[in-house]
């Protein structure tokens, strides 16, 4: 991937904020209103909320969105004409309403974390997180880790432990650490705890190859 000048360990200091930080503008404000929406319609009472006038109010705002949209391929190079921090993506992205958003620093020992407190929408079994969520947020959060430390690449290879439940409601600490580089190949690992517990450790293998920005 082209990350443009994402920041490093070796250019920026300790506690560097890695990702966008959802900000008070319209966007994150809209964005963030949805992901209210889908956590109240998960939680809402089936038999007595108004389901028709809510899909109705809701088909109303999709069609006034899409009626300002550009082609997608402008879209696209909009979207990636940042200075490596995306806005977008489903993991930190504020602009991304089925991002948590987790929110990443960089430390000066080299590893990147992050605290988020999952609710209702990614749940797997009751009350803990749905396993692929685990998995797409240690993957993310890899990726940052690499850039960090200077290389980054595509994930090649995630091998995932799920050592306990991982659960909802309560905050939960996820970090990345990028081990070793061996030529084109890129070692990282990574971790979520909770209550100091780990709950999903991960090895990941990732290419240094970039995919170009749209232009
Ligand atoms: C800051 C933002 C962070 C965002 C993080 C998000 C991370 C992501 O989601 S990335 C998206 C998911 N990943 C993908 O879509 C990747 C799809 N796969 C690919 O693009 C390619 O197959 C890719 C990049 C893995 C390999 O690229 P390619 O240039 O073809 O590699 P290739 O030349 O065949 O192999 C290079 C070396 O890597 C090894 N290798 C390649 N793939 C693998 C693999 N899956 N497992 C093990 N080894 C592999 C090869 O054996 C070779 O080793 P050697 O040099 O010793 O012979």
């Amino acid at each position: 991937m082209d990350l443009g000048n994402h920041p490093t360990v070796e250019s920026h200091s300790d506690g560097t904020v890695l990702t966008s930080a959802p900000q008070d503008t319209p966007v994150d404000r809209a964005t963030a209103a949805a992901r209210r929406v889908l956590e109240a319609l998960l939680l809402t009472d089936r038999a007595n909320a108004n389901l028709e006038r809510v899909a109705e109010e809701l088909n109303g705002i999709a069609e006034h969105l899409e009626q300002h949209a550009p082609e997608v391929r402008e879209r696209m190079v909009d979207m990636w004409s940042g200075e490596g921090v995306t806005r977008h993506d489903p993991v930190t992205g504020p602009e991304n309403a089925i991002a948590p958003p987790l929110v990443l620093a960089g430390m000066a020992d080299g590893s990147v974390r992050g605290e988020v407190t999952l609710t209702i929408p990614y749940q797997g079994p009751p009350g803990c997180v749905h396993g692929g969520v685990s998995a797409l947020l240690l993957d993310h959060t890899l990726g940052v880790a690499n850039a960090w430390a200077g290389k980054d690449g595509m994930t090649a290879q995630l091998n995932v432990r799920y050592h306990r439940p991982t659960p909802l409601f309560r905050p939960l600490t996820v970090q990345g650490r990028q081990e070793s580089v061996d030529g084109r190949k890129i070692h990282t690992i990574g971790s979520i705890t909770a209550d100091g517990e780990v709950c999903v450790s991960v090895e990941g293998l990732f290419i240094d190859k970039k995919v170009p920005r749209p232009r």
